[in-house]
């Protein structure tokens, strides 16, 4: 087991890159099983949600080879073989194997998912959504077994608007009978990337990345070659990173488009932001002003990066207010940024963030992905070293960050863990 450190003080200059959308990639490699022949996927990050995928597409039976951030996936030989347990446990996105395993074998018997800890993470938008094309759903000790005689198309309006939900009917619904109708549907890009696979591989959809999407269904679905987008959470986190404790940090890869609530947010609040096509340039300035935000569906500001930018806000002027609407328990980072001197006080489930301040190196727990990226950027601000642990979470979501870092100047590396620091670390 490693920790990671992280010397703060020096500022982030130059250029970085961004990889594929997990959120992405982790709804395409379970879409691979609709096709009848082989789906190949370029520009997937490197990261461990990604491989434990692949390897739940082999227990099904599918032949998966990866060239570096490719991967074929053949999918000739993938039965409905149940997974109660084991690896779907791991990540949340383990939750599309039940969309595609009932729009492919119209059964599926499938582990209710892990993930980050933001919460209550309900799937009954989901659930509500397999009922209506015809399947019958049962929980039984953990695992949701679903199944249906036949697929047929329903008009379904979702409750909430779930980002999971829209991505699971899709997939259910891509091989159904006649038509499905899904109102209220979420709008992120990775929704639409999903979709462009889908209707690569001979779906017909209309109306993504809009409230309703339609869907007609088609008897089978063929492979065909798909290029991920680019991850618009991992630009958001080096974007804020720049602001935070950068010089000009030039991102590259990005979509400005994808981020434009973040951009918003930081210009209000002094930071230099120039837009290109594929590239953004983040200088930072002092004093920085702060501002409030609240998680929105999208284009509102994303959950995803609520937690980095919490960390921002401690160097600003005044107080900002950061409300997650999305996930409100969301906040698992306030008490390390604290243990780092930062000032946040919770009320009525918003964090009040009072700065400027100094923060200083501390001993921290990442406790969740983002919140482990919030602690990055705050041990890149910091007087001293950060120690943080819990990098499993990290390494789920981000490729290489500390290699992208120390492109970019930072002093940062990870080191191996000691038994007593294990059992430290197990025990809190
Ligand atoms: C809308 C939104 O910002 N979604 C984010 C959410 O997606 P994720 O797919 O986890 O969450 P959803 O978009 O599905 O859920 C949005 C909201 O609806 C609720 N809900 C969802 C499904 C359901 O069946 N019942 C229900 O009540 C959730 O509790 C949440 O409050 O977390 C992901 C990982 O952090 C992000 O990448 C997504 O952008
Ligand atoms: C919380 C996240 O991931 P997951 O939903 O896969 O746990 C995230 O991407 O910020």
């Amino acid at each position: 087991m490693q920790k990671m450190l992280v010397e703060g003080g020096r500022l982030l200059n130059g250029k970085v890159r961004v990889s594929g959308a997990k959120n992405s990639a982790v709804a395409l490699l379970p879409a691979a099983i609709l096709a009848d022949s082989n789906v190949t996927i370029e520009g997937l990050p490197e990261i461990s949600d990604v491989y434990t995928l692949g390897d739940l597409l082999e227990e099904i039976g599918g032949k998966v080879s990866w060239d570096g951030q490719t991967v074929h996936i053949d999918p000739e030989h993938m039965i409905s073989m149940p997974l109660p347990n084991g690896k779907v446990k791991k990540l949340r996105a383990s939750y599309y194997f039940m969309g595609a395993m009932l729009g492919k074998f119209k059964q599926a018997v499938i582990g209710l998912p892990g993930g980050c800890h933001l919460g209550p993470r309900p799937i009954d938008q989901h659930i509500k959504g397999f009922e209506a094309l015809g399947a019958q759903v049962t929980n039984e000790q953990g695992a949701i077994y679903i199944r249906a005689e036949e697929l047929t198309g329903a008009r379904i309006y979702l409750d909430v608007v779930s980002v999971g939900a829209t991505i699971n009917i899709m997939l259910a619904a891509v091989k159904a009978k006649g038509k499905t109708v899904i109102e209220n549907a979420a709008k992120e890009p990775e929704i639409i990337d999903v979709a462009t696979l889908l209707t690569n591989m001979g779906a017909k959809i209309k109306g993504v990345g809009t409230d309703v999407i339609r869907i007609e269904g088609v008897p089978s679905l063929h492979g065909c070659r798909h290029t991920i987008i680019p991850d618009r959470i991992e630009a958001g986190t080096y974007a804020i990173a720049a602001a935070a404790a950068g010089n000009e940090v030039v991102i590259d890869n990005v979509i400005p488009q994808h981020l434009e609530s973040l951009l918003a947010k930081l210009r209000e609040m002094g930071v230099t932001v120039q837009e290109s096509d594929e590239q953004l340039l983040i200088a930072s300035k002092n004093p920085l002003k702060s501002v409030d935000i609240k998680t929105l569906v999208y284009p509102g500001f994303p959950t995803d990066l609520q937690q980095p930018f919490t960390t921002l806000l401690t160097k600003a002027m005044n107080t900002g207010v950061v409300t997650d609407t999305i996930y409100s328990a969301r906040l698992k980072h306030i008490d390390e940024l604290r243990r780092m001197n930062a000032i946040i006080k919770v009320e009525g489930g918003s964090a009040i963030v009072s700065g400027p301040v100094q923060l200083e190196g501390a001993k921290v727990k990442a406790s969740d992905l983002r919140a482990g990226a919030a602690l990055i950027i705050a041990g890149l601000m910091a007087n001293g070293v950060t120690e943080i642990t819990g990098l499993e979470h990290i390494d789920r979501g981000y490729e290489k960050i500390t290699d992208k870092l120390i492109g970019l100047g930072a002093t940062i590396w990870r080191e191996e863990m000691t038994d007593r620091e294990i059992e430290q670390f197990q025990n809190s």
